[in-house]
């Protein structure tokens, strides 16, 4: 039986379909490539097209016995989803919505799937449980929390069990060098930091320095891409195991503010990095730092790198040995 990953060409979908292959799983993956790479996919089956096409998701189906999903694909930028709430609610819910009613119709009935530390809002509390209060301060954080109640909706009335995985913020590149972080247009902080560095960009823009935080700019949870990939592979054994829909945090629970994240990139390239300081931009949090307590008693996963520098050395690893990402 194959496991079917949505948005398996994507960042983090990328690295979760190398691990799945290692571990000898047979995968099928569905990507419209509009933010992936076909060059990011290591193997398995590739469906070029999107979720919310009906009848390419029927076949898909139908000409593979697929046991579970990992359902990656997304809009998933903050800054963007305050300026086009249409797409984010399309894309997000609405795609999501068919991929269900696919499973629904082909009998599967386990489906781990990409939420975030957007769902919380400005947490009541830091670090942050996953019983803390969700109030989503930006349109993407909403449409991911919407995507979970339609889960919890699904399990009540289909029985479709589902393990939702708030990640914090993804970084760093596959240990083989061989995939790594290439979002087009990019605006995470890391691979822009790390393309300043490279003297791709002039300057990397600080959003805001005017934060309740020690230095002023926002803190948040930097967590390898390859610790999240080991967790969606536990949290399918889970769902094997027969156990109850459930949600998880994913997070190193150490935070690091922009200016800290600026100054271990220094020390790790050994280049300049010039900074302008900007305005704030709309949603986000000034800080977001996840207790992943949870994921490590009931998942037994156990994110190997938590410091900071060498998440940042992972990521330079891979820009400076392709400097164009994955090419044109
Ligand atoms: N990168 C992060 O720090 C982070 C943090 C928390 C949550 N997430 C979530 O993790 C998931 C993956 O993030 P990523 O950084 O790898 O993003 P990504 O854009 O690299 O990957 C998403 C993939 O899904 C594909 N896709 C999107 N919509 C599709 C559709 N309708 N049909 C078919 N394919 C489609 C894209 O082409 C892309 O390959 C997203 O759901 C995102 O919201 C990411
Ligand atoms: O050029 C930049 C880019 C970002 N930032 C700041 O850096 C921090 C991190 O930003 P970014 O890398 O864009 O990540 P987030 O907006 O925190 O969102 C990421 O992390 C979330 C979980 O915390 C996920 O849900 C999102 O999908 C993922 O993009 C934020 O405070 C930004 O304001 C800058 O100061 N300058």
């Amino acid at each position: 039986m194959a496991i079917l990953v949505t948005g398996g060409a994507g960042y983090i979908g990328s690295h979760t379909v190398a691990e799945l292959l290692d571990r000898g799983e047979e995968v099928v993956v569905i990507d419209n490539l509009l933010t992936g790479h076909r060059e990011a996919l290591l193997g398995g089956k590739l469906y070029e097209g999107d979720l919310r096409d009906k009848e390419l998701m029927a076949k898909l189906f139908s000409e593979n016995n697929i046991e579970a999903v990992i359902h990656f694909a997304a809009s998933s930028l903050v800054g963007e989803s305050m300026k086009d709430p249409v797409k984010y609610y399309d894309n997000n819910v609405y795609g999501t919505q068919c991929l269900l009613e696919a499973m629904q119709h082909a009998g599967v009935d386990k489906i781990v799937f990409s939420s975030t530390a957007a769902t919380y809002g400005e947490p009541e509390k830091v670090p942050i449980e996953e019983s803390d209060r969700t109030e989503p301060a930006n349109v993407y954080g909403e449409t991911k929390l919407t995507m979970e109640r339609m889960m919890a909706w699904f399990d009540k009335v289909l029985g479709i069990k589902y393990v939702a995985l708030r990640y914090f913020n993804a970084a760093g590149a596959h240990a083989s060098g061989k995939i790594g972080e290439d979002h087009r247009p990019e605006s995470h902080l890391v691979p822009l930091v790390l393309q300043t560095a490279l003297g791709q960009r002039e300057s990397i823009a600080v959003f805001g320095d005017d934060y309740p935080t020690e230095d002023g700019t926002c803190v948040r949870d930097y967590i390898h891409v390859s610790d999240l990939a080991d967790a969606h592979i536990r949290a399918v054994t889970y769902l094997r195991s027969g156990s109850a829909s459930n949600v998880f945090n994913l997070g190193n629970g150490l935070g690091f503010s922009v200016k800290q994240v600026i100054e271990s990139a220094r020390k790790v390239t050994g280049r300049d990095i010039p900074v302008v300081i900007q305005e704030r931009r709309a949603g986000d949090p000034a800080v977001l730092v996840a207790s992943s307590a949870k994921a490590r008693s009931v998942l037994g996963w156990n994110p190997q790198k938590a410091d900071i520098e060498e998440i940042i050395q992972s990521a330079w690893n891979w820009h400076s040995a392709n400097p164009q990402g994955y090419g044109e």
